[in-house]
């Protein structure tokens, strides 16, 4: 598809006629600035989804949110989270509150009966992210950390190449995500320590996540053997738990050919992460990169977080000829219950598999975010965060009682 094309379709994407029968209502806690690329745009085009309603603390919000995206029910007030919940019509949560609130109502949706999607980074800390996985499984209920770049045709090649043995194992990844500077104003929840606040929460819990993904088997969630060096950079303000960005080097266990991962073996990580990037000459935003060596060369992959809107796979085996790959959609004939289309964002992946978990449907992809991988990311967040000084986030002092 014409790139032009393909970008108007990912701000402006089609709808499709819903099914007769078996559409999942959704409800969205808060009128967060993620939730319309997210869940609105991406449900409008998937046949099987409608938002149902939306929650602000304050009711003009959430009224002035659902016209402006015609969803026909609109919650507030102190009490208005809690009816999104309780609301009989609705089957799922978006959660993409703060993230210092992501236990709390993730553990009362859970207990309210509905699937959760949960905004990343999944809560403050990985005793939180574990608890709700429980809650989760003892209710049988699905609920995914909305890592949606993992969904993306573009990242699931990534990892085959990676996987496939061709250049052998990998040695060494390096990863960088920065929210270009201007993005965020100085209140924003980013910069906020009491709302889980912090550049490693936020694009950094991508970075850890996937160094983590894509150095793993199929069988191994692994966790660092070392973290060497954690650097965080406070803003400019006083919020001196927060960091605007951090640096890290790590070690990861090699994962072996079969099995779990080889105590012996380390691959040597590095991560960049920054919730105000400087913008290069001044003008163009830095796109996110993560980039392999491995023993037969090396594999480069430019801008994974949001490929729809651009993206190139370059792999070079040593001594031979480099080849550069792009996948917007799965293709032909791949097993894959979806096919995809070119202008399908990210979110729109994720809502795919996420439908099809939740309808007992094999996706085919081959992709989740399970919750030992979960798991493991919070508490590799909290290490590094351990290792910069700064300390974990605050633990939830909400108490659930089931
Ligand atoms: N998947 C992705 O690509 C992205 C994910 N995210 C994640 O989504 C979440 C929200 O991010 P973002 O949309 O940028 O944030 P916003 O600040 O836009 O949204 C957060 C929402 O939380 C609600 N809220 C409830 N209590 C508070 C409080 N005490 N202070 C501030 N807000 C409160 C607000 O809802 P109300 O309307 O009720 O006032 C607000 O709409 C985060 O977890 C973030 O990491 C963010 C960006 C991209
Ligand atoms: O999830 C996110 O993805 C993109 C980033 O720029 C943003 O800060 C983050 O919340």
């Amino acid at each position: 598809m014409n790139p032009i094309l393909r970008l108007y379709f990912y701000a402006y994407p089609p709808s499709a006629p819903k099914a007769d029968v078996g559409v999942l209502r959704f409800g969205i806690l808060g009128a967060a600035a993620i939730a319309p690329p997210a869940l609105v745009l991406p449900a409008l085009s998937h046949p099987e989804t409608i938002v149902h309603a939306v929650a602000a603390r304050d009711l003009g919000r959430a009224k002035a949110f659902a016209k402006k995206h015609g969803i026909p029910v609109a919650y507030g007030g102190p009490s208005g989270y809690q009816e999104l919940i309780d609301d009989p019509e609705i089957d799922v949560i978006y959660n993409p509150l703060p993230n210092s609130l992501h236990y709390e109502w993730t553990m009362k949706a859970l207990s309210a009966g509905k699937h959760v999607l949960l905004e990343k980074p999944a809560a403050n800390t990985a005793n939180e992210t574990r608890a709700m996985f429980a809650l989760a499984k003892k209710k049988n209920l699905v609920l995914l950390e909305a890592f949606h770049y993992r969904f993306h045709p573009s990242n699931i090649r990534l990892k085959a190449i990676l996987d496939s043995g061709e250049l052998g194992a990998i040695k060494s990844v390096e990863t960088f995500l920065g929210a270009p500077k201007g993005m965020f104003a100085k209140d924003d929840i980013r910069y906020d320590y009491s709302l889980g606040g912090g550049a490693l929460m936020d694009t950094g819990c991508y970075t850890v996540n996937a160094l983590r993904h894509f150095t793993s088997n199929s069988t191994t969630h692994p966790t660092p053997t070392s973290i060497s060096s954690a650097q965080a950079v406070p803003p400019a303000s006083d919020n001196a738990k927060v960091d605007q960005s951090t640096t890290a080097h790590i070690f990861l266990p090699a994962p072996s050919s079969s099995g779990p991962s080889n105590p012996d073996a380390s691959i040597s990580a590095s991560l960049i992460c920054n919730t105000s990037h400087p913008l290069k000459y001044g003008i163009f935003p830095m796109f996110p990169t993560i980039n392999f060596e491995l023993e037969g060369g090396s594999v480069e992959m430019y801008n994974f977080v949001q490929p729809t809107m651009y993206h190139y796979i370059t792999v070079r085996p040593k001594g031979e000829e480099a080849r550069t790959e792009k996948a917007y959609t799965f293709g032909k004939g791949k097993g894959v219950k979806s096919e995809g289309e070119d202008w399908w964002s990210t979110y729109r992946y994720q809502l795919e598999v996420f439908v099809d978990r939740v309808k007992g449907r094999d996706s085919g992809t081959g992709t989740w975010v399970e919750e030992e991988d979960s798991v493991a990311n919070m508490a590799w967040i909290e290490a590094i965060y351990e290792k910069t000084g700064l300390g974990s986030r605050l633990a939830s002092k909400y108490v659930h009682h089931e």
